[in-house]
């Protein structure tokens, strides 16, 4: 049988080498509606004018968001569920590549980047600090690229384009993709290296990715991979095969991996190799909340832009929604400490049981193509990349790490702002700020009263057409019954069950896992509230209506949160001119020269607003707590989180902290590197771990900052 396969695929691989013209052709006749769809796109391609992809990712076009379905949006399932799935897997692949760059085979790849300058340069380096042969350092990297280089091939897409197919139609409804979205990333990988920037939140997504890919005829990207995944029996290289290479998650100060894995992403860029996909929020989130960029494959790409090796960049921002997320609740207990399952393909099988489940919808949103040659202009001298041969290594200056790291900040905002939310997301907001139960009715009213805000706000939402509300509710519901159930017209949040007596603290961790599970969904949200909500609370808790007042509160919690929610450095003004003038449009509060004031009818806004942050500055109140009455200054890294845990765990049994969401490890993480940036912790390595140095009275003055006017009486009354 798997020879049979290999001999069926390796014909269809050499198809694939036809003239594109006979291959269109042939797929055109025999692939109905899909073809419909691909001459749609071709004719606004092909036939169209060249134009340059857009200069700033915030020219996005707006996509209908007028409460029910979203425009522009086109299920790519429906085709899938009328057509055979080998037909699918086996038709004519004519994608058309950058420039129309002929194929690099991975081995000429590999020679590329052990002949090339800058890798003899940095080999020389080392020989001089290390006494090392040059032999052994080029067999070392040799070694390294054998370990990291994909291997591309179309008869392993086939494979695995069979296997998605029938994993796709049975756990997901419908995959929504915006057909310009498609349209703009065609043209510009005919044009330009183009960068596919996802967000990040399920193992579904580069497969969904490569799936849209094959299904509409762009070029298989090559994806960067955590090296875990190469373990996976079997699994693995078939990853690999599919386009996926590897990387070593902590680099540390390995010059020659460094090396070796830059001019292996530079290759590719400089030649147009294939577009190239990476994950700059370097994992999947476990919050569903989006996370801060990091920033080592960023500047890697870049590279050849700035050394003008290429006219420009493309990158693309692009945002995968989904109403139900297939680990759900292992993220949630990561947060509560249980360790990730190990990427094995036996896990993988025993996994496969979550595929029974349903899904829901999911929607993938390619956005804007961003130039970077167009954003680039006045924020950088080109002329210091002149004065350097290209094949040598330069280190970036403090304006190129600014540029670069402004422009990651950037494609995770506009990431955010293609997102599309569901009922459902605005479900878990209201429930979250109602743990013990609320009437469906009252629910329903209160989601609806939400509906009406975030549309106001801008978000992007899919309500489903000519369904009853009360159907929608209850739809929701039954796909997210692992979160939510109704009993007797009310609805609560569903607590796991397991065998015996539970202690109290198996209580509070199953309390635990069931609200962090139903908060990761209102977090899908949570960005379109962020900058208003943050002005409602400095407006609320400043000492004066004096705008100048309230704005200095609001730059202490966008300082403190900056870990918590992506904020653009540098661009507090801009943030709280967007939270105002959100507030503003929607009648919540007034503005004078000199002052805010939140007008009679905005109260319930405002409180509303105050309830989303209340979670996370009770948290940041419980870590800062625990800083300042543990008895020892310092602490390894290792013990914090198992330390902190047993600390709000006893908080919570006796009453003392109402928000489960205090246990997140994610929170306490980002509490740390609030005070690490606020200089109120500082970070020393000692035999080889993390130490942390508290300065107790920093803490305190930051505790007592937040806790201005948030009295309990105001975070009781806070609910929706
Ligand atoms: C039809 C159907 C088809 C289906 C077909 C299916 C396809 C199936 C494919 C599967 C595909 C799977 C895909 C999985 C998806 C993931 O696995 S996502 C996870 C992997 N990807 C990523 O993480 C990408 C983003 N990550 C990064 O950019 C990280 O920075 C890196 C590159 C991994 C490095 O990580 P790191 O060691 O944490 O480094 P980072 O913090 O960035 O920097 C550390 C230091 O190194 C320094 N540094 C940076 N660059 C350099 C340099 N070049 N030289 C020297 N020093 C440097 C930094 O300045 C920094 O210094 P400090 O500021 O700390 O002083
Ligand atoms: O991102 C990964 C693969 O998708 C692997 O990292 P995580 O499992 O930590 O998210």
């Amino acid at each position: 049988m798997k020879s049979k396969c290999l001999i069926l695929f390796s014909i269809y691989r050499s198809r694939d080498g036809r003239s594109s013209r006979g291959s269109r052709a042939h797929w055109c006749t025999s692939f109905g509606s899909s073809v419909g769809r691909f001459t749609w796109l071709g004719r606004h391609i092909r036939g169209g004018e060249r134009r340059t992809p857009a200069a700033s990712v915030w020219d996005m076009e707006p996509l209908s968001a007028d409460g029910t379905e979203l425009d522009g949006f086109f299920d790519i399932l429906e085709e899938r569920r009328r057509s055979s799935d080998l037909s699918y897997a086996f038709r004519t692949f004519t994608p058309q590549p950058y420039r129309g760059a002929k194929p690099i085979s991975a081995a000429a790849l590999k020679r590329m980047v052990l002949e090339s300058q800058y890798l003899s340069y940095i080999i020389q380096e080392i020989m001089e600090e290390s006494d090392e042969p040059r032999e052994a350092l080029l067999e070392e990297a040799s070694t390294l690229l054998d370990e990291m280089s994909q291997n591309l091939q179309l008869g392993f897409i086939r494979l695995l384009g069979y296997a998605l197919n029938k994993v796709f139609k049975s756990v997901f409804s419908s995959i929504h993709v915006n057909e310009d979205g498609l349209t703009r990333l065609q043209q510009a990988i005919q044009e330009y290296p183009v960068i596919l920037m996802p967000n990040h939140r399920s193992y579904m997504d580069f497969l969904v990715l490569s799936y849209i890919m094959f299904t509409y005829d762009l070029s298989i990207p090559v994806i960067a991979a955590g090296i875990p995944l190469m373990g996976m029996k079997l699994i693995g290289e078939i990853f690999r095969r599919s386009g996926a290479f590897f990387i070593r998650r902590a680099i540390g100060s390995d010059k020659l991996y460094w090396a070796v894995l830059s001019e292996y992403v530079r290759t590719i860029v400089r030649t147009g190799y294939a577009p190239l996909e990476f994950y700059v929020e370097g994992l999947r989130s476990r919050t569903l909340k989006s996370l801060t960029p990091k920033l080592g494959m960023m500047h890697m790409v870049l590279e050849p832009f700035f050394k003008g090796e290429v006219f420009d960049i493309c990158l693309v921002p692009i945002s995968i929604s989904y109403e139900r997320v297939l680990e759900e609740s292992l993220l949630a207990h990561e947060l509560l400490g249980v360790p990730k399952p190990k990427e094995t393909t036996g896990a993988l099988l025993k996994a496969r049981t979550v595929l029974k489940e349903d899904y829901g919808c999911m929607h993938v949103c390619f956005g804007n193509p961003v130039s970077v040659r167009d954003l680039v202009k006045g924020k950088i001298n080109s002329r210091q990349y002149n004065l350097v041969p290209r094949d040598l290594p330069m280190k970036p200056n403090e304006e190129t790490q600014e540029f670069v790291s402004g422009l990651a900040y950037m494609i995770i905002r506009s990431q955010e702002r293609n997102a599309v939310l569901s009922a459902w997301n605005l479900m878990a907001v209201v429930l979250l700020q109602n743990l013990q139960g609320i009437d469906l009715d009252l629910l329903t009213h209160k989601t609806l009263w939400l509906r009406r805000l975030v549309l106001r706000f801008g978000a992007h939402l899919r309500w489903p057409k000519n369904v009853p509300d009360s159907e929608v509710m209850s739809l929701s519901m039954k796909l997210h019954h692992s979160v939510v159930r109704c009993e007797k017209e009310r609805v609560y949040l569903v607590e796991e069950e397991g065998p015996g007596p539970v202690t109290q603290e198996e209580g509070v961790f199953r309390r635990a896992a069931a609200v962090l599970m139903c908060a990761s969904y209102r977090n899908q949200a949570v960005h379109v509230f962020t900058r208003p909500a943050m002005v409602a609370v400095a407006a609320t808790t400043s000492a004066s209506n004096r705008t100048d007042d309230i704005f200095h509160h609001f730059k202490f919690l966008l300082e403190l949160f900056s870990n918590e929610f992506v904020l653009i450095p540098g661009q507090a003004v801009q943030d709280f001119e967007e939270g105002c003038s959100l507030l503003q449009q929607s009648g919540v509060i007034g503005r004078s020269d000199e002052e805010i004031y939140v007008r009679d009818n905005g109260q319930e806004t405002i409180v509303f607003l105050r309830a989303i942050l209340q979670p996370f500055i009770e948290s940041y109140q419980v870590v800062f707590r625990y800083l300042c009455e543990e008895s020892s200054q310092t602490f390894r890294e290792k013990m914090f989180s198992s330390n902190i845990r047993s600390f709000i765990m006893k908080l919570l049994i006796s009453g003392k902290v109402q928000s489960y969401e205090c246990l997140s490890s994610d929170l306490q993480k980002n509490v740390l590197s609030a005070l690490l940036r606020m200089a109120a912790v500082t970070k020393t390595k000692v035999d080889d771990q993390n130490e942390f140095r508290v300065n107790k009275s920093a803490v305190k003055r930051t505790w007592d900052m937040l806790s201005n006017g948030w009295t309990p009486q105001i975070s009781a009354n806070a609910r929706l």
